[in-house]
Formats: C-alpha cells, sequence, structure tokens
C-alpha cells in the first residue's frame, strides 16, 4: 500500500488484552480519511498506537515511508504528526494566546511561529477575540478550534483527531469540520479522523474505514460507504 501513513497488519492492546486485530489501512496524503464504527471499536486504540502511546504486538506503522517502531511519543510532532486527543487537549489554566504558543515551542524559527500564530487567528476568528482569556472561559467550540489551532501550530504534515465533535452543536462541528476539509485542500494537510457523528465525518471525508471490533470490515472512498445501506445498519447503526 502507498500512502503517507500505512498500517500494515497491525495488532495492539492493553497489557494481555487484545483490541486490535490485524488492522491495515492507507491514509493518502492530502486527504481526509474517517475511522468509524461503534463504541468498544478500537477507533481511540487505533489513534494511540499510530502516535506510540501503545505499541504494535506485530504488524508495522510507516509514516512517509518509514518505519515508526523507534519513534517516541516526544518526537512524533517533529517527525510531523500531532494528534488532538479526545477531551480536547486544552490546558484550560493558559491563555488562549499561551495555548497557541505551547504548541509552537519546539519550532526554532520564531518568525516562522509568529507567522503560524497570526495564521491561527486568521482561521479561527473566534479565538482572535480571545487572546487574553484563560482556557476554561471558553466555550466547547472555542476550545475545540483552540485544541486544533494549538496542533496545527506545530506544523503537522499528519492530524490525528479523536472526536472533534464531542459535546458541540451541529453548527458548530459543521463549521469544524469544513475548515479541516479547507486545510486539506488549501495546504495538503492529512487527516485521520475519529468521529462518532458518522453522517458528518463521511460527508467530509475522501476515504472512509469501518472497524467493527478491533477488526476493519470495509475501507473506501467515503461516499461509498455513506450509500451503502447494508453496511450502515450493520455497523454503523442508522
Ligand atoms: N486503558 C485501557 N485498558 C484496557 N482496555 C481498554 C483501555 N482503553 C480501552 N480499552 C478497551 O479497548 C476496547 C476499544 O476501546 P477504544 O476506546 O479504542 O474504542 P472506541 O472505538 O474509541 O470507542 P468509543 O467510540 O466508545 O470511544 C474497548 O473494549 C475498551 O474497553
Amino acid at each position: 500500500m502507498s500512502g503517507l501513513l500505512v498500517l500494515d497488519s497491525v495488532s495492539a492492546g492493553y497489557g494481555q488484552v487484545p483490541v486490535l486485530h490485524g488492522v491495515s489501512l492507507s491514509v493518502e496524503a492530502g486527504s481526509i480519511t474517517a475511522v468509524v464504527g461503534a463504541n468498544g471499536a478500537g477507533k481511540t486504540t487505533l489513534l494511540r498506537t499510530v502516535i506510540g502511546q501503545l505499541r504494535p504486538a506485530s504488524g508495522n506503522i510507516r509514516f512517509d515511508g518509514t518505519d515508526l517502531a523507534a519513534t517516541k511519543v516526544e518526537d512524533m510532532v517533529r517527525r510531523g504528526i500531532a494528534l488532538v486527543p479526545e477531551g480536547r487537549g486544552v490546558i484550560t489554566e493558559l491563555t488562549v494566546e499561551e495555548n497557541l504558543r505551547l504548541g509552537g515551542l519546539w519550532r526554532r524559527d520564531r518568525a516562522a511561529a509568529a507567522a503560524l500564530l497570526a495564521r491561527m487567528y486568521e482561521l479561527f476568528e473566534p479565538l482572535d477575540r480571545r487572546r487574553k482569556a484563560p482556557g476554561h472561559q471558553l466555550s466547547g467550540g472555542e476550545r475545540q478550534m483552540l485544541a486544533l489551532g494549538r496542533a496545527l501550530m506545530a506544523g503537522p504534515r499528519l492530524l490525528l483527531l479523536d472526536e472533534p465533535s464531542l459535546g458541540l452543536a451541529p453548527r458548530i462541528t459543521a463549521q469544524i469540520l469544513g475548515l479541516l476539509r479547507s486545510l486539506c485542500d488549501d495546504t495538503g494537510l492529512t487527516v485521520l479522523l475519529i468521529e462518532q457523528n458518522v453522517r458528518s465525518a463521511l460527508a467530509v471525508a475522501d476515504d472512509g474505514v469501518v472497524l467493527n471490533l478491533g477488526s476493519v470490515v470495509a475501507a473506501r472512498p467515503a461516499a461509498d460507504l455513506a450509500a451503502d445501506t447494508d453496511l450502515r445498519h450493520t455497523y454503523l447503526g442508522f
């Protein structure tokens, strides 16, 4: 398989408890791949394995052709991989600006970091108005934007997103997913998206992967998956 991110027969779990069973998938550069499936299907476990929080028991993960097996979690960002975890990944005691700057902290090039910060305020207009506000004063949507902005400050090539719509109104979810789509189209960003909100995820994604009990049961263009009534009824509950 080709692709910016390629998982080849990856099995992983927690201690002696296997969760992922021989998962293979390919995420093409500049695309959005949505991973969908019921609660407990292993979606979060999949992201945790890609980012290196869990190590595969077998199989391998390649990013831009390089095996990620030896890469530490803290080095993933330098490799170009950023994770926005479920629950948003915002430090609530810090201000909007401090959170954003934290995302770009590892960058040596200060001018580039400043330019990126300005770009984040352009992208996320509500954050521009609340630069000095502490994270705990933000709405759910603003927090999600901040988590996204913070991850983007690292200048990733691959963004891993765990349930960005969690707790958000449909309008805000649509806004955030639409923004992701534009980022992919305009900057070549690649996204691996995990979403409970299957309809919205498949509507914005290029490709879709259905996970069931830790195995891939379908991997196809997102529009095909969305149109497959049997598959939707059997695995996705709508
Ligand atoms: N830290 C852990 N230790 C042991 N088992 C775990 C741990 N975290 C998750 N699991 C188990 O792994 C399986 C997959 O969980 P995971 O969170 O990856 O699923 P998910 O598809 O993301 O679910 P959801 O949509 O509910 O978030 C579940 O059976 C869960 O109980």
